[in-house]
This record gives C-alpha cells, sequence and structure tokens, in this order.
C-alpha cells in the first residue's frame, strides 16, 4: 500500500514512512491510494471473528509489506489483551434503537488505546529494526497523552514530549499523564489551548532543524496508523448489530476528527452505513462546517468535555480530500486560503457529496443534563463527551440502530458528573491511589521555540 498527501505535493510513502513520520512535508495529511473492500459475503464471515481477529482481516491491507502477517497478528493479540473486558470494546443497549460503545476499557480509559496500544508497538518495533531511537512529540487535550505514553512504554526506542494545555485538562487526566516518572517521558503543560499544543507539534514538523537530525514521529491522528487502528471497531460494533444486511448509523463525539474519519473510512470498505452523526461541545467549529459549509477560524473556551476543546480540526481535511474524490490540488488552495484567512468556503461538490453527514453542538448546561437524565433513566453514568454523542444522537434515532461513541469512563470527569449532582465513579484499582502519586511536568511559554528548546535539551 502506498500513501499519499492530501495536499498532492510529496513523495508517496510506504506503510514504515508513514508510521514513523507525522504530517507531510507539504503540511497535508498522508492517506493510503486506495482502499480495500470487503463483500457482504465476508463482512458476514468477519462477523464471527474476535476483535483482534477482526483488526488483522481490517489492518492488513494496510501493514501488508511491512512485518510478516503471523507476527502482526500475535501483536494485535498481545495489544487487545490488555483491555480489562473480554469483548474489548462491549456494546451495551441505551434505548430500543440507541447503544452505547465502551470504549473506555483500556489502560488508560479512553477510546485512544485502541489505537495508541499499538502504535507504540509498532514504533518501537519499526525504530529496534532501524536500530534508532525516536522522538515522539504529541499534543493533548487530555486523553491522548496518556493513552501515548502507555503504548510507548513497550520497547525502549523512544523519548516521549506530550504537551497538554496548563490547568485545561481534568485532574485525573494530567495525573494519569504526569505521575509516570520513567526518564524517558517528559510532560509539557504548555500556556495556552490545545490548538496552540498542536500548532507547536505541526510547526515542529515543519521545521524539524531544532532535533540535530533525530527522527520525529507524531502520535496524533495525523499519524496514519492512528486512524487505520480506529477504522476496526466501527466494523466490530455494526457487524455485531445487523450490518452487512442492515445499516449502522453512527454518532460519534468529535473534535480532533480522527474517530469520525476512521467511521466513514469503514463505510468506504464495505460497511453499509446510514448516517453519520458528528456532535460537538460550544467549541463547536466541526458542526459550524458541516451545517454551514465553511471552514471558520473561532476563539476556544474551556468546558466540561475537555479533550473535546479545539478548533482546529487536524483530520477534517482527510474527510474533505475524501469527499472531493481525491482532489489534492483543490484541498492545498483551499487549506492555504484558510490559513492566510481564517476563513474558506468548502465547494458545494463536496458538501453534496456529505449528506449522510448531521452534526450538532452541546453546551454544558445540556451536557450536564444529559448525564443527569440518562442516569435516572437506565443507571448509566456517562461521560461528558459520551453524554454530548447521545444528546446529539437523540435527535436522529430512527428505524437503524444507531451507535454512539462512549469516548471515555466517567471517573476521568469527576467536575461534570459533580455537577449533574452524582457522586463520581471510582477509578479502577490498578489506579486507586493516582491522586497519591508524585508528580513531575514543567510549565512552558505558549512558544515554539522555548517547547523545541526544552525537546532538544532533553533528549
Ligand atoms: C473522550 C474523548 N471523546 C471524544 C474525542 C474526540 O475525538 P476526535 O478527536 O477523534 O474527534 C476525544 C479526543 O479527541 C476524547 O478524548
Ligand atoms: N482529544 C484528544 C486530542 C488529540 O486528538 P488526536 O486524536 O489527534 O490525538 C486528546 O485527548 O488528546
Amino acid at each position: 500500500m502506498r500513501y499519499v498527501s492530501t495536499r498532492g505535493r510529496s513523495d508517496a510513502l510506504d506503510f514504515e514512512g508513514v508510521l514513523l513520520r507525522g504530517l507531510a512535508p507539504d503540511g497535508g495529511l498522508y492517506v493510503p491510494e486506495s482502499l480495500p473492500t470487503f463483500s457482504p459475503e465476508q463482512l458476514r464471515e468477519m462477523a464471527k471473528l474476535s476483535y483482534a481477529e477482526l483488526a488483522l482481516e481490517v489492518t492488513w491491507p494496510f501493514v501488508d509489506g511491512f512485518m510478516p502477517k503471523a507476527e502482526y497478528a500475535a501483536l494485535l493479540t498481545e495489544t487487545y489483551a490488555e483491555f480489562n473486558h473480554p469483548a474489548v470494546a462491549p456494546l451495551k443497549q441505551l434505548d430500543s434503537n440507541l447503544w452505547l460503545l465502551e470504549q473506555f476499557h483500556g489502560p488508560t480509559l479512553a477510546f485512544k488505546d485502541f489505537a495508541l496500544q499499538l502504535l507504540g508497538r509498532l514504533l518501537n518495533l519499526a525504530l529496534a529494526r532501524k536500530g534508532e531511537r525516536g522522538v515522539v512529540l504529541g499534543a493533548t487535550s487530555g486523553d491522548t497523552g496518556s493513552a501515548a505514553i502507555e503504548g510507548c512504554r513497550h520497547g525502549n526506542q523512544l523519548d516521549v514530549f506530550i504537551l497538554h494545555p496548563h490547568e485545561r485538562v481534568s485532574d485525573v487526566q494530567r495525573r494519569q499523564m504526569t505521575t509516570v516518572l520513567d526518564p524517558s517521558v517528559f510532560n509539557i503543560a504548555v500556556q495556552g489551548d490545545f490548538d496552540d499544543c498542536q500548532a507547536a507539534v505541526k510547526a515542529s514538523f515543519n521545521d524539524q532543524s531544532f532535533l540535530n537530525g533525530k527522527r520525529l514521529i507524531a502520535v496524533n491522528s495525523i499519524n496514519w496508523a492512528r486512524v487505520m487502528a480506529q477504522i476496526v471497531y466501527f466494523f466490530y460494533s455494526g457487524l455485531r448489530l445487523g450490518a452487512p444486511d442492515k445499516a449502522i448509523s453512527f454518532a460519534v463525539p468529535s473534535a480532533n476528527f480522527g474517530h469520525m474519519f476512521a467511521g466513514h473510512l469503514a463505510s468506504q470498505m464495505g460497511l453499509p452505513v446510514e448516517q453519520f452523526i458528528v456532535a460537538t461541545n460550544h467549541n463547536d467549529a466541526l458542526d459550524r462546517s458541516i451545517k454551514g459549509g465553511v471552514l471558520a477560524r473561532q476563539a476556544l473556551s474551556p468546558s466540561l468535555s475537555p479533550s473535546m476543546d479545539i478548533v482546529v480540526s487536524s483530520n477534517f481535511e482527510r474527510l474533505l480530500y475524501a469527499l472531493s474524490g481525491g482532489d489534492s490540488a483543490m484541498i492545498d488552495d483551499l487549506m492555504k486560503t484558510f490559513a492566510e484567512t481564517g476563513h474558506a468556503q468548502i465547494p458545494a461538490a463536496i458538501m453534496q457529496a456529505a449528506e449522510r453527514w448531521t452534526s450538532g453542538a452541546v453546551d454544558d448546561a445540556e451536557t450536564v443534563a444529559t448525564i443527569k437524565r440518562w442516569h435516572a433513566q437506565s443507571g448509566e453514568i456517562l461521560d461528558p463527551h459520551t453524554a454530548i454523542g447521545v444528546r446529539v444522537a437523540e435527535d436522529h434515532v430512527g428505524t437503524t440502530p444507531m451507535i454512539c461513541m462512549a469516548t471515555a469512563h466517567p471517573a476521568k470527569f469527576a467536575e461534570a458528573v459533580v455537577a449533574a449532582g452524582l457522586t463520581p465513579s471510582a477509578l479502577p484499582s490498578s489506579m486507586a491511589d493516582l491522586m497519591d502519586r508524585q508528580e513531575r511536568y514543567q510549565v512552558l511559554a505558549n512558544d515554539v521555540a522555548a517547547i523545541q528548546a526544552y525537546v532538544a535539551a532533553n533528549i
């Protein structure tokens, strides 16, 4: 499989090439040149597989050539054995046609574990084969950071630097990162927001001179391997609710859009999908883009769903590219216009191709009310991100089964749970002493040069 940039001005790479990079040199995102597809007969057979077995079927076409298939199968088995539920991603019925896909049974209690447990292993393997160490630079609004740190610990080839927005992640999220005292893990609290952190990561990919030749690697969803691993759970959940003989709808709490873009890929690969529902908090840039057909820069403000406090959404570019039929020249122009003016009109043809896409935005008051209401109705405590997905999904449930992604464990977000008048859920026993552990992190100004100097000094 070859991977090309959405902006069309970079050389194509193989799987190892995209795995060990981040942004393409032209500023675009790598996507596969073509997608494998599965027939209804194949999908019916795949419905019988365990999570790890299904992951092999779905992702092998992207990985083929990088490592032997039997070794990859063993790696997937080891990866998903880390999850604390026999189904890995269990489905729970919330209402007659509304289901939750619980994605928080991994080591760090959020959906990021599905991809980062695998990515960390693949990175260590690729670098060990080359006899190299790599420098991971990631940005997090709270969940990617701990999942990346945890995933990268499966080997000894990486120095890991994670930027989080200072005082804008939950206490549990921060401590999941900053209580890892391993000498190769560095947490940086940036005096800015998530978009600032992500901009610093992207700027570092564009000019890597501060690294003196060391290899810079992305763990955010700009890395293709992250998105690839996230395709699997759309198939897994859809096949359990009757696909390919029935269409499924998906509601996804969204921000950087890697999650939802993976759903789009699953549908292109043969999963019948009726509706994609994109749910945001009051940082609603994605909702505005989908409803209004524009990319518009807007201010970001903190919410009770901090992981979704993002307004510059990396993977939306991948969706626009896909819906344009791979028109990289148009995407290059569109993204240039947006970067220069903070505003760009999405071409009408793309908006027409997006007819299955719907969206909604939910503010903090409605998030809290949703947590409260579903607790009273079902006994379930939704985390605030999941509550946003459920709230928007409620407006669109029809005769098709609707799966809402339950992206995080409520124990990570006590503030929202308490605001709903509920007792915060307990952390799993492996994290019972999290709030007493020693922390280590560096607070830095929102300044790319200062961040790069810190990284260079600590490699
Ligand atoms: C708990 C949670 N829910 C939803 C999201 C949104 O996912 P995405 O960024 O892939 O759109 C994130 C992070 O981005 C998250 O951490
Ligand atoms: N919500 C994320 C933000 C980063 O998204 P990613 O999918 O690109 O890593 C987080 O929790 O850090």
